[in-house]
């Protein structure tokens, strides 16, 4: 049994102080059950968060340098990520590869540098509506993860966001997430025999509490990587207590 994973991205939302209310509003109100909770927070809010987050809620960034250190003006390093507190780093995300053009090769290196300094990437693939109107979101999603996994190991979360679903009300639905997932978890295998076993798919893209449960009952969906629905804290507990 895969221990569901439930990814809170802020995207560039909260500053430090909101952050700090945000984790207080959190404390005493989270109900124990088998998910692990990660927030995806803005850099310079990684430290606010570490001192007020409750106990066992973990933290991550939402990109890594995929250089170790040196002259890249404005990059934050996997080292600084974990000694702030870092568990997992988003790294490959639609708005990263679309924005600064990120490319396969560049995610692949983000999450080799995350994974040498012991931060598990997550890992984001997922086709735009183009792909999925011409059937081909099968094919395109498993080359994104092949060119972004290159000299990657297996202590990783891949997160399948279908572009035209994040941020649009769009939700695809269970079989689509699970027709992902499913070849996610093929080529997983493929790739990494039996030490993919416990690797975590995460599906993301207008998830909300009402929508959550559905989605990730399929069997190879682990849980989510949520954006708008993790600003608010009763949206989260509402997603925590859907996934009991
Ligand atoms: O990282 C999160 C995804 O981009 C989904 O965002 P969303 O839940 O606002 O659609």
């Amino acid at each position: 049994m895969i221990q569901n994973l439930l990814a809170l991205n802020w995207k560039m939302n909260k500053t430090p102080a909101e952050a700090r209310a945000w984790a207080e509003e959190l404390r005493g109100k989270l109900t124990a059950n088998d998910t692990e909770l990660a927030v995806m927070a803005p850099a310079v809010a990684l430290a606010s968060l570490a001192a007020h987050l409750p106990p066992g809620v973990a933290l991550g960034a939402q990109d890594v340098s995929a250089h170790e250190s040196g002259a890249y003006t404005g990059e934050t390093s996997a080292a600084m990520l974990v000694d702030v507190g870092a568990k997992y780093a988003v790294v490959g995300h639609s708005e990263r590869r679309e924005y600064h053009h990120e490319s396969d090769a560049d995610v692949a290196a983000k999450a080799r540098q995350a994974q040498a300094n012991g931060l598990v990437p997550i890992v984001c693939v997922g086709e735009g509506l183009d792909v999925r109107e011409k059937g081909e979101q099968v094919a395109y999603t498993l080359g994104q993860l092949e060119g972004s996994l290159v000299g990657v190991g297996p202590e990783v979360v891949i997160a399948y966001e279908p572009v035209w679903a994040i941020g649009t009300g769009k939700t695809a639905t269970a079989d689509d997430a699970e027709e992902l997932a499913a070849a996610i978890r093929d080529a997983l295998i493929e790739r990494y025999g039996s030490d993919a076993d416990g690797i975590r798919i995460l599906y993301g893209g207008s998830v909300k509490p009402d929508n959550i449960a559905t989605l990730c009952a399929r069997p190879n969906v682990n849980g989510a990587l949520v954006g708008g629905a993790s600003l608010k804290v009763p949206d989260v507990i509402g997603m925590n207590d859907a996934l009991k």
